[in-house]
């Protein structure tokens, strides 16, 4: 029998379809036989109806294949305070925040797994904890610091002793890896306008860019001609774009100066002010990427979850939102389910797969806008630190390919160089056999540390590129003009629905605190109207 419920893939919300691996198929809805009635007019004929109608429509066995019939019959039959849709760390956090509250929560979560852009990828030969995503916290990221010690999460200093290297068209320089780069030549043509960009943070209305009085001017300009228009040494704007790119992981060209501009602002708490915006972001010790977790990042979405595991459903990748007057039906791949609110925490450039119903034109029109950057992550673990013994610090910062950025992490006894696979140089990689991917990473490695490089005894290589229910990382960016015309959407509810996830977050936007902080937001918006 036909498979009555088409599942949308990429091509269908305007992306690339995505490489069907082993990997998305693994984390859920890679299953699903492409037949049968379109996914969509089956939903709107649902929403026609509304709350248990609906749902026993869904239910009718008749109707469906037998794996999907069983699964759609589990209507919950519960009216829930909220829903939370994503178990990323926004999305828990929300939920945590929702059940502290004292209200009845259900998340569903399409992986199989929590944690969403923050997961611990086993290396290829001997089974090692390495970070395939987020991993770095830093100071005044207070939020996820928090929880990092409620979950007893132990943070380690990042490894930041000897020299660095930078590198600039094949011209390799080594610099104290504090304070941060080598000022000379090109590169100190970059700082009027790192001093610009100081200056425009210290007042800047934090989350609302649209707010700035300049945010017209700013947001008609890519990033990379808003450097432009203010440097014309070519080593000073090759710094300013890869500042951009290594943090984003998108190319200068391909998002608006007054996103950057935002990005940059929100790199700091509220409390604490802070002396260098820039330096905080890019910075380790005293900077965003100052500590990393012992175990991994993910111990901690790992641990909420755990907590909250009565409250999770997992497979349940959630495909429309039906508001029926003052509560919404929320439909998943794994049944059917009703809130009186409901939190979508995923960025915004994923949460239009989702159909809404009614409509979210001014939404739909942000998340358009939206796109995530492209981002792998690869690490070579050595039997030494050969590195460190040659005074090197295992950090690069350059224009090389693929890898444009480094640090050393460790892991279990075993020492590792990881260096991001970022914007452009992943794109052309999202499909190439992986061993071209490690190879070519590995001369990276060779060419900003020695040949010792060549000598790796074990890998891990993470394509966010490729996750069915990510699209990319670490954060997306908006294009020039969207968030001026449709900011206001990323924040406001529409109806019974919040948003959530690191995208809306004010301060520390695009880290793992914003997201949290996010979460926390919408929770307390839905607790606020519902006392
Ligand atoms: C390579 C990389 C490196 C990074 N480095 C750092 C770092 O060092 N420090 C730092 O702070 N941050 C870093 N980040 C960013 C950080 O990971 C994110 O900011 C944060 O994890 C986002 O959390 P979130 O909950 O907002 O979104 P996500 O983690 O993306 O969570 C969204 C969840 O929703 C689920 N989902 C998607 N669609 C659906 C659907 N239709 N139905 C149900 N569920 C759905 C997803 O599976 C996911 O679990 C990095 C990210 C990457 C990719
Ligand atoms: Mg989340």
């Amino acid at each position: 029998m036909p498979e009555l419920v088409n599942r949308p893939t990429g091509s269908a919300a305007g992306r690339s379809p995505m490489g069907r691996n082993s990997t998305s198929a693994r984390f859920g809805g890679g299953d699903s036989p492409n037949s049968g009635i379109p996914r969509r007019l089956f939903l709107r004929g649902v929403a026609a109806m509304s709350g248990v109608a609906a749902a026993m429509v869904l239910a009718e066995p008749a109707l469906a294949a037998p794996g999907e019939a069983r699964r759609r019959r589990e209507h919950d039959p519960t009216l829930y305070d909220a829903i939370v849709v994503g178990a990323g760390i926004s999305g828990l956090a929300a939920a945590k925040s929702l059940v502290a509250a004292g209200r009845t929560v259900k998340v569903l979560e399409a992986r199989g797994r929590a944690g969403g852009r923050i997961h611990n990828h086993p290396t290829a030969r001997l089974g090692l904890t390495t970070d395939a995503g987020a991993e770095f916290i830093g100071p005044t990221q207070n939020r996820v610091d928090a929880l990092a010690r409620e979950y007893g999460v132990e943070q380690l200093p990042t490894y930041d002793d000897g020299s660095s290297v930078f590198w600039n068209s094949g011209q390799r320089r080594l610099f104290a890896a504090q304070p941060g780069l080598p000022l000379d030549g090109g590169v100190i043509a970059a700082l009027p306008v790192v001093a610009e960009i100081e200056g425009i943070c210290a007042g800047f209305p934090v989350g609302e860019p649209w707010r700035h009085p300049r945010a017209a001017e700013w947001d008609a300009l890519t990033w990379r001609q808003w450097v432009e228009q203010r440097t014309s040494v070519a080593t000073a704007r090759m710094v300013l774009d890869l500042a951009a790119s290594a943090a984003l992981s998108v190319k200068g060209d391909q998002f608006s100066a007054l996103y950057m501009l935002n990005y940059v602002a929100s790199s700091t708490d509220e409390n604490t002010g802070g002396p260098s915006y820039v330096a905080r972001l890019l910075g380790t010790a005293g900077g965003a990427q100052e500590r990393v977790c012992n175990g991994g990042a993910a111990l901690i979405p790992l641990r909420m979850a755990e907590a909250l595991r009565e409250h999770i459903v997992f497979d349940a990748p959630v495909r429309a939102i039906d508001q029926a007057g003052d509560h919404a039906v929320v439909v998943s791949d794994a049944g059917t389910f009703s809130a009186r609110r409901v939190v979508v925490a995923m960025s915004p450039a994923i949460s239009h797969r989702i159909e809404y119903i009614p409509a979210l034109p001014e939404r739909a029109a942000l998340c358009a806008g939206y796109t995530m950057g492209r981002i792998g992550k690869f690490a070579a673990v050595y039997e030494r630190p050969w590195w460190r013994e040659k005074g090197l610090s295992g950090q690069a910062f350059g224009n090389a390919t693929p890898t444009d950025v480094t640090f050393e992490n460790y892991a279990e006894g075993n020492h590792i160089l990881m260096g991001f696979v970022s914007a452009d140089e992943m794109a052309r990689l999202d499909g190439a056999p992986e061993q071209q991917v490690v190879d070519e990473c590995i001369d990276a490695f060779a060419g900003y540390f020695g040949d010792e490089a060549r000598e790796y005894i074990d890998y891990s290589l993470f394509r966010w590129d490729d996750e069915e229910w990510s699209w990319g990382g670490p954060v997306a960016t908006s294009a020039p003009g969207v968030l001026t015309t449709y900011g206001h959407a990323l924040r406001d509810p529409a109806g019974v629905v919040h948003w959530a996830g690191t995208e809306t977050s004010d301060y520390w936007t695009g880290y793992m605190d914003g997201a949290v902080r996010a979460g926390e937001r919408a929770a307390a918006e839905i607790v606020a109207v519902s006392r």
